[in-house]
């Protein structure tokens, strides 16, 4: 995961310091770009040990649509929690955007399903895209996160802005424009998980994996981060472990947990960081 490391240093480097909606204070660049190449491993960072199960179950839980955290909780996972309301609301967040768009006509698009029949259908599109930004739902930003859902706007506006996929040779690559980007706790989630969803899609295709490209807008470390960032810094990666899917699974919304294993996944310890709200 040297992509990574040279993203922390690229920030660490020429970044400047910027103020930010939660406070906190960030280090940051605009526009950056990494490239992982997913038949070389599966992109895990190695040098703190990341929590594949939050990271697979968040997926599940997009794929199914949905948009409360009952299901993250009831399988032990509380990366949502802070955003929430007492119900468990998140507001029309990315499960409601990919499964169920709401068109003004009164249509609802499920682009999850439209993406995967277009891409056997029609894999030289240039139009493989699944969007998750809509103007229409952004959260008044003058309320807190949790005043938003609980109005049925979106707590957070998708960081995880826009997909599209790429089909060549017989494989299928994957970029993502993320518009905000945690660099050390959010980053390492979303390069797993789009990975892991390229790697889902190309299997329900009957593609090979190709690339990740992962794009940003405002990449940031934040200053109370920047200690585990020298710490990380200061570690040599390992080689990337590998991901294998249940080869059976033909349906991208049959995927469950025990359908997902990791094999030789050798990190360094874990660490912890304040998660800015
Ligand atoms: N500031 C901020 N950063 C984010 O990455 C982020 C948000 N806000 N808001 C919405 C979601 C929630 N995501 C999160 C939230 C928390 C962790 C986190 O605390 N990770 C810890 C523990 C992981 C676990 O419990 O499994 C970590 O060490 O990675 C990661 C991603 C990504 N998003
Ligand atoms: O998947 C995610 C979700 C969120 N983030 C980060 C990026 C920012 O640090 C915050 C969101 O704050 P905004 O003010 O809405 O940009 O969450 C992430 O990195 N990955």
């Amino acid at each position: 995961m040297k992509q990574y490391l040279d993203l922390m240093r690229h920030v660490l480097e020429q970044g400047h310091k910027k103020t930010d909606r939660t406070g906190t204070g960030t280090i940051s660049v605009f526009g950056y770009q990494m490239r992982f190449d997913l038949q070389q491993g599966f992109p895990l960072v190695t040098t703190k040990k990341c929590h594949l199960r939050s990271i697979v179950h968040e997926l599940l839980w997009f794929l199914k649509g949905e948009t409360n955290i009952e299901y993250l909780k009831a399988n032990g996972v509380s990366i949502w929690d802070e955003w929430a309301t007492a119900d468990g609301e998140l507001g029309p967040v990315y499960g409601a955007q990919w499964r169920s768009w709401q068109a003004a006509d009164g249509r609802v698009i499920d682009q999850i399903s439209q993406l995967i029949a277009d891409i056997k259908r029609t894999p030289d599109s240039r139009r493989l895209i699944v969007s998750a930004w809509n103007p229409a739902l952004l959260p008044d930003t003058s309320v807190s996160p949790k005043e938003n859902a609980a109005m049925g706007k979106q707590a957070l506006p998708p960081c995880h802005t826009l997909f599209q996929f790429y089909v060549n040779d017989g494989k299928l690559s994957c970029q993502l424009y993320q518009r905000s980007a945690d660099i050390f706790l959010g980053v390492p989630f979303n390069i797993a998980s789009y990975a892991l969803l390229t790697l889902m899609v190309a299997q329900v295709c009957n593609l090979q994996p190709g690339d990740f490209v992962h794009t940003f807008g405002d990449a940031h470390l934040y200053l109370n981060h920047l200690e585990q960032v020298n710490t990380q810094l200061a570690r040599q990666p390992y080689p990337l472990p590998q991901m294998q899917l249940n080869p059976a699974v033909k349906d991208i919304f049959a995927f469950t947990i025990a359908d997902f294993t990791l094999q030789n996944y050798q990190a360094h310890p874990h660490i912890k960081a304040p998660v800015a709200i």
